[in-house]
């Protein structure tokens, strides 16, 4: 099962390289990869569980987080409405790409954190509000959706990682609120 000490921290060389793709069809030890991702993200968000294994809540984690330089990411956004308990988008992504995306920008106006950064780093992280996804589902089937607002977000943050980058990259250091005209700020 992943709990924190598996997860590696900023200044780990790990997190700065581009990962491999895995291969189609999935190796059992990639389903497996992503199934404990997924976990992961579950007890992370249960708040019995997250206390009893000390881990941070997250909405997404990537493979590199887990020094295994492999394009998988797993995402679990609940709807936050306890009326109706689904997620907005709960996956496991094998080689996700972003076919395109609109014009429009978006950033979190509460600025994003990082499970591999234990320390707050105040900003604007500005992203695509709308983007077209493909990717290979745990079925092995290859999927195309389209993701809008804090989903959005959420897999283009997971998508960084797997390219070496991370979400301070993005934080304008003159004045980390600046914002162009028209950036959409999501409460
Ligand atoms: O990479 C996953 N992770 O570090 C957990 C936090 C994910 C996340 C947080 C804020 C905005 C988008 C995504
Ligand atoms: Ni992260």
């Amino acid at each position: 099962m992943i709990t924190m000490d598996d997860i590696i921290r900023e200044g780990n060389p790990a997190l700065r390289a581009v990962a491999k793709e895995v291969s189609v069809p999935l190796s059992d030890e990639d389903i497996k990869l992503g199934e404990e991702m997924m976990e992961f993200l579950h007890n992370s968000q249960d708040p019995i569980k997250a206390e009893e294994l000390g881990l941070r809540g997250g909405v997404g984690l990537a493979a590199p987080q887990l020094d295994i330089s492999k394009r998988i990411i797993a995402v679990h956004v609940p709807s936050g409405d306890l009326e109706n308990p689904e997620p907005t988008l709960s996956a496991v992504m094998y080689n996700p790409k972003i076919l395109s995306h609109s014009v429009q920008d978006a950033c979190l106006g509460e600025g994003e954190g990082c499970l591999s950064v234990d320390r707050e780093v105040p900003g604007y992280v500005v992203r695509h509000n709308k983007i077209t996804l493909s990717y290979v589902d745990a079925a092995g089937v290859k999927q195309k959706i389209r993701l809008k607002n804090y989903e959005a977000i959420v897999v283009q943050h997971e998508i960084d990682h797997l390219n070496g980058v991370m979400f301070y990259d993005h934080i304008n250091q003159e004045n980390p609120y600046a914002l162009k005209d028209g950036v959409l700020v999501i409460e």
